[in-house]
């Protein structure tokens, strides 16, 4: 064999050798990137907030990816459950069952959360307008709730964090944290959506306003430093103006005179129910006193008229005086309003009923003029599967709605279209909870965290051709030194 076919075959193996190595290198290199920076199998974290309503319990169970505890926009509600009966404050006659009626919820919670992370998971509850009108009524009854609930709730494997009542003004800051956290709009730091929620024993309404709401009215204003970003965040929340009490504000209104019939222009024609004036005036929030008459029961009648009906409802506001620079109602401050907003709640379940979720507040008014007028027999006959209680108050929680928002509020028909009405937004329910428990564990950090500069798939993009650009400036030098040196060796 030649001395110049010696020197081509050792060239040719020198260049397999090299290339094989190169190659092995990148693809090395480009796998230890993949598998270090790739998201380990997903675990989760989970977190249980009770909301202890007026009208009744519910138990949500949110839940996040372990491994992104100070991170936004992910954590989720996985499922909820309702608790059978009415409100903890329903049970002030027996305080000592209200812990029981959570019994059935929290059993769910224990066998939908995996077992290795119920000692980890933080358990709340918060109790809302029920349980803050029981307080005013009876402190020492509500204490006796709060304590049954309590019982129970620390007997469950969870790592239970605390039961109170919490202020209107957390109900409504927590709400617009909620839904603004759930459409993403914090994390972005872009405008946000108001928030206005409707129970049934209160009312809130929150949005981000001037900084000199502090200055006139402290009580209505809150900040929040979220994501690098400020908010200073007006809301209120209205005690004995959720729907529930609504009602018996304006029934109170009406059956002043004491008559033995109320005719009501807020029920359906053809309806008629007996009703006793305890369950009228027993309400804290119903001032007036039960009129001085003998009897104990009134006969409650429907006349189907939603204009009249708006006029009833509106004598429950006091618009008469007040002492800044602008009012909503009941001598309360507002700025002036800041949308678009997302109504939840009450102002969902009702309006959504009444197919007024969309379109003007002209045609809004329209259709329910013509819904609060058909007869109850035949509202009856068309609804079959919808409780009867919320059936026969749909015409009283629309006009009530639509009066809270306009007379109460100032919506306008130019603003009206500001408001969307919504359940739930990315498969969570639109309410405090979600909110409450991020303030609670932390997870919404006051400044933004760092991010990397590329997104992971980028990154190993961007290694891999950095990887083949090299190995080839490599193969090209190599290309150009080899033959130099083999024809030297010819020459000698
Ligand atoms: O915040 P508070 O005032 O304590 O009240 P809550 O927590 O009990 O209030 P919810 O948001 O659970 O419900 C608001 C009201 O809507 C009523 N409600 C619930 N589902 C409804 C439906 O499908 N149709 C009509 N009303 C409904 C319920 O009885 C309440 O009066």
């Amino acid at each position: 064999m030649s001395c110049q076919t010696k020197g081509k075959n050792a060239w040719y193996k020198a260049v397999i050798i090299i290339t094989v190595l190169g190659i092995t290198a990148i693809v090395a290199l480009v796998t230890t990137a993949v598998l270090q920076n790739k998201p380990l199998l997903q675990k989760y974290k989970y977190g249980i907030v009770l909301d202890a309503g007026s009208s009744h319990t519910a138990v949500y169970i949110y839940e996040w990816p372990a491994e992104k505890d100070n991170d936004t926009g992910r954590v989720q509600q996985t499922h909820s459950c309702k608790v059978q009966g009415a409100g903890i404050s329903s049970y002030s006659v027996f305080p000592g069952q209200a812990g029981a009626s959570l019994k059935s919820c929290m059993k769910e919670a224990e066998s939908l959360i995996p077992l290795s992370r119920h000692l980890e998971t933080p358990l709340y509850l918060g109790a809302t307008a029920g349980m803050r009108l029981l307080r005013m009524e009876n402190q020492s009854l509500s204490d006796q709730v709060l304590w049954s609930v309590e019982e129970v709730l620390q007997s469950s494997p969870f790592s239970y964090q605390g039961a109170r009542i919490i202020t209107g003004q957390e109900e409504g800051a927590f709400g617009w944290v909620t839904v603004n956290y759930l459409s993403d709009r914090l994390k972005q730091g872009s405008g946000t959506t108001g928030a206005l929620d409707l129970g049934g024993a209160s009312t809130q309404i929150s949005f981000v306003a001037n900084q000199d709401v502090a200055e006139e009215s402290a009580e209505n204003a809150v900040t929040f430093r979220l994501y690098g970003n400020d908010y200073f965040l007006y809301t209120h929340s209205f005690l004995c103006y959720g729907k529930d009490q609504a009602l018996k504000l304006a029934l109170a209104q009406q059956t002043q005179s004491g008559d033995s019939s109320v005719l009501d222009p807020c029920f359906h024609p053809g309806y008629s129910v007996d009703r006793s004036y305890f369950s009228v005036y027993s309400s804290p929030c119903v001032m007036a006193g039960k009129p001085l008459v003998s009897r104990d029961s009134f006969t409650h009648v429907g006349a189907g008229n939603a204009s009249l009906c708006q006029e009833v409802v509106r004598r429950i506001f006091n618009f008469s005086s007040c002492s800044f620079s602008r009012c909503s109602f009941n001598r309360v401050y507002q700025p002036p309003l800041q949308g678009p907003f997302g109504a939840f709640s009450a102002f969902y379940f009702v309006m959504n009923f009444l197919n007024l979720t969309s379109g003007s507040l002209e045609s809004s008014r329209e259709k329910l003029e013509r819904y609060c007028s058909r007869p109850w027999t035949q509202i009856k006959q068309q609804h079959p599967d919808v409780k009867e209680k919320y059936l026969a108050e749909y015409c009283f929680s629309g006009s009530y709605i639509l009066s809270l928002l306009t007379d109460g509020y100032n919506f306008t028909s130019d603003t009206w279209t500001d408001i969307t009405f919504i359940k739930k937004i990315s498969g969570s329910d639109a309410g405090w909870t979600l909110g409450y428990m991020l303030n609670l564990t932390n997870m919404i950090p006051a400044e933004a965290p760092d991010t990397p500069p590329l997104p992971h798939a980028g990154y190993v993009t961007l290694l891999f051709f950095i990887s083949l650009l090299l190995f080839f400036l490599l193969f090209l030098c190599f290309r150009f030194l080899w033959p130099h040196r083999n024809s030297q060796t010819q020459m000698i």
